[in-house]
C-alpha cells in the first residue's frame, strides 16, 4: 500500500515517521515544494530502518508529482502554520490556493486516490477539496478529530488521574478553538460516565483546554504541534488501509446529517478502505445540537471566503 504526503514538514514528517515505524503502509512518498526538504526527512527517517526495525520504504521527491503515482492514500499537510496569537481561519488566505492545486496535482497520478485533509481551517480546506475535484465525499477526509479526541482524552486522563487509554471520549464540531465541540456527556473511563468521578466544573474546564489545545502548544512552541497531528493522521490512514472500519470523528461532507448540508464538519465516522463509509448518529442531546448549529454557522461563514478560489 502506497501513502503520499503533501508537505514535509513538522506535521508530514511526523505522519510519514508513525506509518513506517508502525509498518502501516509498505511504501511512503514525501513531496514538499523546498527544493531537497523532503528527501532529506525521507532519508532522516530511513537511517531509523534498522534501530526501529521498519520495512517501510520511505522517499521524498522536490515537487516530482510523478513519484507520487497510484498512491492509495495522498495526505494534505502542506502550507503554513499558525503563530502565537493567531487563529487556524487567519491562514486561509495562504493555505486555500496551495491545498488546491496540491489536489489537482496528485489526482493527475493517482485518480482513484482517498484525500486526506490536513491543513488549516481543516474543515474549509476539506471542503476546498471536495468542491475543487469533484471527488465522491467517501474519498475526502479532513483529519482533525482524532487530534482533538486525543487532546480531550489526554485532559480527561489527567483530572481522572488515570490512564488514557482508560478513557473514551469524542470531539466533534469544526476543528477550530470555538467550533469544537468536546462530548463530555458520552465521555467515559472504561464504560462508567466520567460524571460519575468528576464534578462539572472540572468537566468544563476539560472541555475548554481541548478547545484550545491546539493553541495552547502553539503558544509555548511557537508555531503549531506536530506529534499528536502526525499520530493522529497515521492512525486515520491505518483505518483506511487495513480497512479497520473504526469510529473516528472526521470533517466529512454533510448531506442533511446531523441537520446540516452542503458543509465538511467533524462528526462521527466509520472509516475503512473506501474512506469514509459511514456516519454515525450518536444521537445528540437538545443543548449539543445546539452547538452544532452554533459550530456549523462559523465553518459555513468561513467556506464563503473560498469564492474567488472556485471561482
Ligand atoms: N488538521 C489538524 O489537526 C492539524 C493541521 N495542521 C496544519 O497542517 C499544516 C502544516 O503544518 P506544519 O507541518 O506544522 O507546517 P510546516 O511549515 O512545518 O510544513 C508545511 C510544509 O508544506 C510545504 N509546502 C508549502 N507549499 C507547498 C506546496 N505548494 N507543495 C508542497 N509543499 C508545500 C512547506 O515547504 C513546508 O515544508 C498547517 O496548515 C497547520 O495549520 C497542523 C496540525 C494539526
Ligand atoms: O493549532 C493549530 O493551528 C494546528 C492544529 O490544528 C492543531 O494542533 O490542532
Amino acid at each position: 500500500m502506497k501513502v503520499t504526503i503533501v508537505g514535509a514538514g513538522n506535521v508530514g514528517a511526523t505522519c510519514a515517521d508513525v506509518i513506517s515505524y508502525r509498518g502501516i503502509a509498505s511504501e511512503v512518498v514525501l513531496l514538499d515544494i523546498k527544493e531537497g526538504f523532503a528527501e532529506g526527512k525521507a532519508m532522516d527517517i530511513m537511517q531509523c530502518a534498522t534501530t526501529t526495525g521498519f520495512n517501510t520504504r520511505v522517499s521524498g521527491v522536490t515537487n516530482d508529482y510523478a513519484k507520487t503515482a497510484d498512491s492509495d492514500v495522498v495526505v494534505i499537510t502542506s502550507g503554513i502554520p499558525r503563530k502565537p496569537g493567531m487563529t487556524r481561519e487567519e491562514l486561509i488566505g495562504i493555505n486555500a490556493g496551495i491545498v488546491k492545486s496540491v489536489a489537482e496535482n496528485v489526482l493527475k497520478h493517482s485518480p482513484n486516490t482517498i484525500i486526506v485533509v490536513v491543513s488549516n481551517p481543516m474543515d474549509t480546506m476539506t471542503y476546498l477539496t471536495l468542491k475543487a475535484t469533484g471527488l465522491p465525499k467517501n474519498r475526502i477526509i479532513g483529519m482533525g478529530g482524532a487530534l482533538d479526541s486525543s487532546r480531550f482524552k489526554y485532559y480527561l486522563s489527567k483530572v481522572l488521574d488515570k490512564p488514557s487509554n482508560d478513557v473514551q471520549g469524542m470531539v466533534i464540531g469544526g476543528h477550530g478553538d470555538t467550533t469544537m465541540i468536546p462530548l463530555t456527556r458520552l465521555a467515559s473511563y472504561n464504560g462508567s460516565p466520567v460524571s460519575n468521578f468528576l464534578s462539572q466544573e472540572v468537566l468544563d474546564k476539560v472541555a475548554a483546554d481541548t478547545m484550545v489545545g491546539g493553541a495552547t502548544l502553539t503558544g509555548l512552541l511557537g508555531t503549531s504541534a506536530w506529534y499528536a497531528p502526525g499520530a493522529s493522521v497515521a492512525y486515520l490512514v491505518d483505518s483506511i488501509l487495513n480497512d479497520q472500519k473504526k469510529m473516528i470523528a472526521c470533517s466529512v461532507l454533510l448531506e442533511g446529517e446531523y441537520g446540516q448540508e452542503d458543509i465538511c464538519m467533524g462528526v462521527p465516522c466509520i472509516i475503512g478502505k473506501n474512506g469514509l463509509e459511514e456516519i454515525v448518529d450518536i444521537k445528540l442531546d437538545e443543548k449539543e445540537k445546539a452547538l452544532f448549529a452554533k459550530s456549523a454557522d462559523a465553518v459555513r461563514a468561513m467556506n464563503g471566503d473560498l469564492k474567488s478560489v472556485l471561482a
